[in-house]
């Protein structure tokens, strides 16, 4: 449940979020089916996700728990399995950018769970339009939403019950974008910057870390896709779409 506290505070940053009446949500306060979901998790399952997208996946299907990640990967001939935390058997790669970033993986389908980042896009599964956001992906994720024209987004903030500060302020930073507004990032990745994860992450307090993570989360539109997630069969799979840039 959400103090009075941080319900006014939410009040006051959709009143700050400009024209459009976005929602700043955690997972635990999601209620309904919105209609336009964008799940943000910048450390790292949504800058993983985009990395490995770089680096050839064809396809990312969220799990739910770590033994259906197994399952789904022992089911499928040339599936691949990713969690968050220290590498397991089984698993053949860790929710790390840095560890990610050299790895092969053309033509490859990727199973991913993690703690908050999947979690959080499962829950919205049932949405009719998903998209799964982090800083690498900020700005073509919102010229996306911009060319479909879809209104007021639920942004799911998967960190921390909805108060991790650098899912937060990509989240803003996304909605504000959107707007069409000019908008400097560097304020919002000095949030993200300075936020618990980065801290946790940069001190070695999270398992399954490369020195440069926190870095390479903080790198605003690295690529050039968004990333959707849909339902397909049973599966909620994640894949990127090209976004093209806007011509000067
Ligand atoms: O891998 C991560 O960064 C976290 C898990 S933990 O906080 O490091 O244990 O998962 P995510 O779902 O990517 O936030
Ligand atoms: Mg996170």
């Amino acid at each position: 449940m959400s103090s009075p506290e941080n319900r006014s505070l939410r009040m006051i940053q959709r009143a700050q979020n400009g024209a459009m009446d976005h929602h700043f949500v955690g997972i635990p306060e999601l209620t309904g089916v919105p209609r336009v979901a964008v799940v943000i998790d910048v450390m790292r399952a949504f800058t993983v996700a985009a990395w490995a997208f770089s680096r050839g996946v064809e396809k990312i299907v969220l799990a739910s728990t770590e033994s259906e990640a197994l399952a789904l990967k022992e089911s499928r001939p040339g599936w691949l399995a990713l969690k968050d935390g220290a590498p397991a058997p089984g698993f053949d790669a860790v929710n790390s950018p840095g560890l990610l970033r050299s790895r092969d993986f053309a033509g490859r389908t990727l199973v991913q769970k993690t703690t908050a980042g999947t979690v959080g896009a499962l829950a919205v599964a049932d949405t009719p339009l998903v998209l799964c956001a982090s800083f690498v992906v900020a700005g073509p994720t919102a010229r996306f939403l911009q060319t479909r024209d879809c209104g007021p987004v639920t942004f799911v903030v998967t960190g921390e019950g909805g108060q991790a500060d650098e899912d937060l302020a990509c989240a803003q930073y996304i909605g504000r974008c959107m707007a069409g507004d000019d908008v400097e990032a560097a304020p919002y990745l000095h949030r993200a910057r300075t936020s618990r994860a980065a801290a946790e992450l940069a001190g070695g307090l999270r398992s399954g870390f490369h020195p440069d993570d926190v870095d390479l989360c903080l790198e605003i539109d690295r690529f050039s896709f968004a990333m959707k997630a849909c339902r397909e069969e049973s599966l909620t799979v994640l894949r990127p779409v090209a976004v093209p840039a806007i011509e000067p």
